[in-house]
Order: C-alpha cells, then structure tokens, then sequence
C-alpha cells in the first residue's frame, strides 16, 4: 500500500549530503505523489512553483510544527525480532553464554504462535515509533512465526528483510534445525510466503539466515550458499563479535585461514551479504570483505552491553568498506537507531583514547550510518536513505520545541530536546542526536503511507 494521495511536504528538511555533510533546506518543499516516491522538491519556500495541471492543486498538505524537520527514516540493519522482550535484560554475561542463558530460551518458545503475534506485532510498532523504515530482522527457526512477522511488517508498513534462523549445532537439541534438509526446505518455505505476499519484494523481502559460523554445520553452510546462488536471496549473519566466539570458530573449521574465509568457502560473503559486529577482523579480512563487496553492520550498543569489544569504524570506513547501523536488539538494549547513533559517536571516542582522534565520528557521520549507510548496505541506496526525486518517501518528522517562557513548567509529552532559540541547524541536529527519544519522532512515513504519528500531529 502507498501514499493514496499526492501529499505536500512543507517545511524544513535534512538529510546526509555525504559522509560528511548534512544538506539542510530550512524552507522546503517536497511533492510525494501516489506512488509514494518523490515527485519534486523544491528548495526555497518564496519561489515556490508546485507543478501544474497535475493534481497538485488537490495534494494534502503536511507542515511541520516548532522547530522541526523532515528526515530521512532510519534503517536498522540488524535486530533480533524475537529478543524485543529480553531488552536491557543482559545482567554482565557475555555472547556465549548470553545466548543459552538467555537468548535461545526465550527464542524457542516462538513455536507457540500466540507469543510470537504478542512480541512480533510490538517490535514492529515500537521500531516504527522509533523512525525505523526499514528493519533487517532475525526471526527463530520456526516457519510460523516468521511468516507471521512478514505479514505483520507488511500489514503494519514497514520495509523489512525477514530472516528464519538456520542453526543445526551447538544450542539445544529441542531448538535446532533437525537436519541440512530441513534446514534449507524451512527456509525455502520462508522465502516463499514472501513471495506470495510480496511478489516483487516491494516491502518485504526474504533473508537467509545462518545465525553465526558456530551454529552451523558445514553441510548447512554449503547448502545455504547454494540457496543463496539459487534464489539471489539476500543473507545476514554474525562475525567476529567476541574473542571466545573467534577462537571457537578457528577450532571448528581449522582448515580456514580466518572467520571471514569461513564465510567466503561457502559462498556466503557475496555484495548481498551483511555481516553484523566485525569487531575483530585483521586487514586481511577487512580487504577481502571490501573484495567481495560485502556489507557491515556497526551494533554499538550490542557490543558494549555485553563486553564484546569496540568496533573500529574509522578503520572499517578508511578501507573502504560499507557501514550501516544496527541495534542488535536484545543484545542491544534498544530499538532506537538514534540510539545507536548516540552510541556509535561514543563508542568511537573510546576508540580515539588508544588510536587517536582521527577515530571519533561526528554527528554527521553517524546521521549518514543511520540513512545513505544503511540503504547501501541493504542494497537500496538508489530508493532510500535521502531525499531524491524518483526515490520513495521514507522519512520522519522530527518536532523539537522551544522552551516556554514558564521554563520552570516541563510540557508533557513534548521530547526531551531543550531549543532556547536562535540555535543553528548544526546545534539543533546535534542536540536531537544527543539527547533526543521517539517522543520527537511526530510522524513517520513508508513508501508515502503514514506508519506512525504521535502528540499534536495526531490531531
Ligand atoms: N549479538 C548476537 N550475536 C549472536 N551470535 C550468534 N547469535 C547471536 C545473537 O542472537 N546476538
Ligand atoms: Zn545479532
């Protein structure tokens, strides 16, 4: 489902110009048509020349409040759908132990399909409400549950790769793929109610899954590959996120030269592949990653909550590899891509303590992870991810209100962010990066169609 009608957006927007620059166009105006993509934009609000003859005259109009701005939506490129109820619940383990603590208890019980409606349905919501367009989720291993959550993306609206778990080792024997075969004939089951709900991937498109190198024999490794080769499928899944997890994966495939090579033998480290974590990859790893034009996923907050390590992204970015942001939730603690935004810049600075400053990241680089980074490494950078004509309008509108003359009084309900005035756009963005929450995201858009509103823009 689309727009349904031509729709005007009047007002400020921002998006990422490059790595490095914001494009900010404090008086614009955006013509979305039926379709959902950009029809026009037009920069100044003075000389404005909406179209004519064409309909325009009857579009609805959209302006922004206070100080707000249209943004592009943000792209979550790795969360675990079935871990939303485990968030913050991580006490001070560790990815190993993490996962049978915690993780695949709470994963298995999604054969019951009534739990899977009550979280799947929630972490939809809750993303959207966040300004998450488009989400790259890990599902379980059960066909169900992860149809329901494509059907659930797509009856909500939110673009989504959705992934059933393949894993046929080392978790326990009640929630493991039973065989190689049925491992790949679950999975084509997957990929085929996309299909038959989505017939060209319009919003939804399957993912293959192989949940980490460990978790798989090599026959289902070999197989998933061949899926992959068959179907152009996409796939997602984890590396080098942790040093015990390294260090297992050298024991069980010693014949590797690296947990990269692991993925790469298999025919799993193709330009569809993103690969979540990449903490500890050596130079060799990283090149033979940018070879294969393989796609990254930074997960701050994942990786700090439980003690993994710091990403370099500095050092990912210099050699040329792509960069998105994930919340890895529940290894995160948050489905907030501003979250992770907010973490990835501190994240970096932590880096920059032992290598330098050249590390840290500025607020225009995480916005770009966030946006253009995420849509090249979902391989839709020509559809989403900024404000283009021809490309679809997924976006937020982002309300930042100024404090009242009684400033002693907090307005309920009104974001965290504290605009006195006057500020500049660099302040402002900077201030909503740093200290802004969803209580700022009025309104949020997919393919045109209003997925989420909230205060004074539900009126
Ligand atoms: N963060 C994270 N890492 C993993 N490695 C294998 N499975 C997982 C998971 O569920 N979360
Ligand atoms: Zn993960």
């Amino acid at each position: 489902m689309a727009a349904l009608h031509k729709t005007i957006y009047i007002g400020p927007f921002v998006h990422c110009a490059t790595l490095t620059e914001l494009d900010v166009c404090p008086n614009g105006t955006i013509g979305v048509s039926e379709d959902g993509k950009i029809a026009f934009i037009l920069r100044d609000r003075q000389e404005r020349q909406v179209p004519q003859g064409q309909g325009w005259e009857e579009a609805r109009i959209v302006r922004i409040q206070d100080h707000g701005f249209f943004f592009p939506g943000f792209i979550d490129t790795h969360i675990h759908a079935s871990q939303y109820p485990n968030a913050g619940v991580f006490g001070s383990s560790t990815l190993l132990d993490w996962l049978n603590t915690y993780t695949f208890p709470l994963e298995s019980s999604f054969k019951h399909l009534d739990k899977a409606a009550r979280v799947y349905n929630r972490v939809v919501a809750r993303t959207l409400s966040h300004g998450t367009t488009t989400a790259c989720y890990y599902a379980t291993i059960h066909v169900p549950a992860t149809n329901l959550l494509a059907d659930i993306c797509q009856s909500r609206g939110q673009r989504a790769f959705v992934g059933r778990v393949c894993m046929d080792r080392m978790s326990p024997e009640h929630y493991q793929d039973e065989s190689t075969e049925t491992a790949i004939r679950d999975s084509q089951a997957c990929i085929d109610h996309v299909k038959q709900i989505d017939p060209h991937f319009d919003l939804i498109t399957p993912i293959i899954t192989p949940r980490f190198a460990p978790s798989c024999t090599p026959e289902s490794l070999t197989a998933l590959g061949h899926l992959h080769q068959r179907t152009g499928v996409p796939i997602q899944t984890h590396i080098a996120e942790n040093k015990p997890e390294c260090a297992l994966v050298q024991e069980l495939f010693p014949e590797s030269k690296s947990y990269t090579d692991v993925y790469d033998s298999f025919g799993l480290l193709t330009p569809k592949t993103i690969l979540a974590h990449c903490i500890y990859l050596s130079e060799e790893e990283q090149h033979l990653i940018r070879t294969r034009d393989s796609k990254v996923s930074h997960c701050p907050a994942s990786n700090t909550a439980l003690s993994s390590g710091t990403a370099k992204v500095r050092q990912l970015l210099d050699n040329g590899l792509t960069v998105g942001l994930g919340t890895d939730v529940s290894g995160g603690y948050t489905p907030s891509i501003l979250a992770q935004a907010r973490e990835a810049l501190f994240v970096s600075r932590h880096v920059a303590m032992t290598e330098g400053s050249q590390a840290k990241l500025s607020v225009e680089e995480a916005l770009y992870l966030a946006t253009r980074g995420g849509a090249q490494v979902v391989g839709l950078a020509d559809r989403i991810g900024g404000f283009e004509v021809g490309m679809d309008w997924d976006a937020q509108m982002v309300t930042l209100s100024e404090v009242s003359e009684k400033s002693d009084e907090l307005d309920q309900g009104v974001g965290p962010v504290e605009i006195f005035g006057g500020e500049e756009w660099g302040v402002k963005i900077a201030k909503w990066v740093y200290t802004g929450d969803d209580r700022n995201t009025a309104a949020v858009w997919v393919k045109g169609r209003l997925v989420h509103s909230r205060g004074m823009f539900k009126a």
